[in-house]
């Protein structure tokens, strides 16, 4: 049976029977969910539920062996992973991918100069170079890196890296944003920092988030709705209260904290 919950009124994401199988496991099985303009839904499950492996579906990294995926209404099923960047997905992952050499300030600006792309014509070139270095001063602003601009992206703790990560994907204007764990590796004192970034680009910006977190007490207050992944499969996706009472979910977390 295909586990799709109801559809909301204009999805930016619609994923239907999506599956992966792999040397004959299968990965991520059946799944199907939407998500609405402007919505925040977290994905929880225990470890090796399957989370990272949907990211990787939805962004392109991974070919599905099953199912559909769109992206504003357009089928990107079969998308490479740079077109789906093109239409408007963004995503940031586990381990810290900024360059360490360049500053905060460049990290950003090659992202929002890539989006924009090269324009041969000098006029034209300078308007998207001015444009580009618009996004990027609005982009660091966003997540508090703008006094720290032209010190190198090395020097940064790892909650700021985090940041910066967010500040690079806001530089590409993005319709949908993926979070894979942003607060996998970050100290303590940085967590309420960093979710509070998170807040402010999907409550004031507007933004849609699709984010997978370990912690429900940094998704509770965020999450507009919570996905549960088990074995690769879909068990629940409610509002944050409901999928903590739910003892579905609560079986498939058993000897974890949920
Ligand atoms: N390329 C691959 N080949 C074979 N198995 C894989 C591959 N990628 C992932 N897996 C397996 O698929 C399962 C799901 O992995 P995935 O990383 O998606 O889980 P996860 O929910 O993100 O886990 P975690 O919370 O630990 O990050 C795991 O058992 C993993 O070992």
């Amino acid at each position: 049976m295909t586990s799709t919950v109801a559809a909301p009124a204009r999805p930016v994401l619609r994923v239907r029977g999506l599956s992966w199988a792999v040397g004959g496991a299968h990965i991520v099985s059946d799944v199907g969910f939407d998500v609405a303009e402007g919505e925040f839904v977290a994905v929880i499950g225990p470890n090796g539920a399957g989370k990272t492996s949907l990211f990787n579906l939805i962004s392109g990294l991974t070919r599905p062996t099953g199912g559909t995926i769109e992206l504003d209404g357009l089928d990107i099923t079969h998308a490479p992973p740079h077109r789906r960047a093109r239409q408007g997905l963004g995503r940031t992952f586990q381990s810290s991918s900024v360059f360490p050499a360049l500053t905060v300030a460049e990290n950003v600006r090659l992202a929002a100069a890539a989006h924009r792309g090269t324009c041969l014509r000098i006029w034209r070139r300078a308007e998207s170079d001015r444009a580009a270095w618009l996004a990027t001063a609005e982009a660091l602003e966003r997540v508090g890196l703008a006094h720290r601009a032209r010190e190198t992206a090395g020097s940064l703790s790892h909650g700021d890296k985090r940041k910066l990560e967010i500040a690079i994907l806001l530089a590409t204007d993005p319709r949908l944003i993926l979070l894979d764990e942003p607060m996998a590796g970050v100290g303590v004192a940085d967590v309420p920092a960093l979710t509070e970034v998170i807040r402010s680009v999907h409550r004031e910006q507007g933004r849609t988030v699709l984010m997978v977190e370990h912690h429900m007490d940094v998704l509770l207050g965020l999450a507009d709705r919570v996905a549960v992944m088990h074995h690769g499969s879909l068990l629940a996706l409610d509002a944050p209260d409901a999928v903590m009472a739910d003892p579905v979910v609560q079986e498939a977390y058993l000897g974890e904290a949920l």
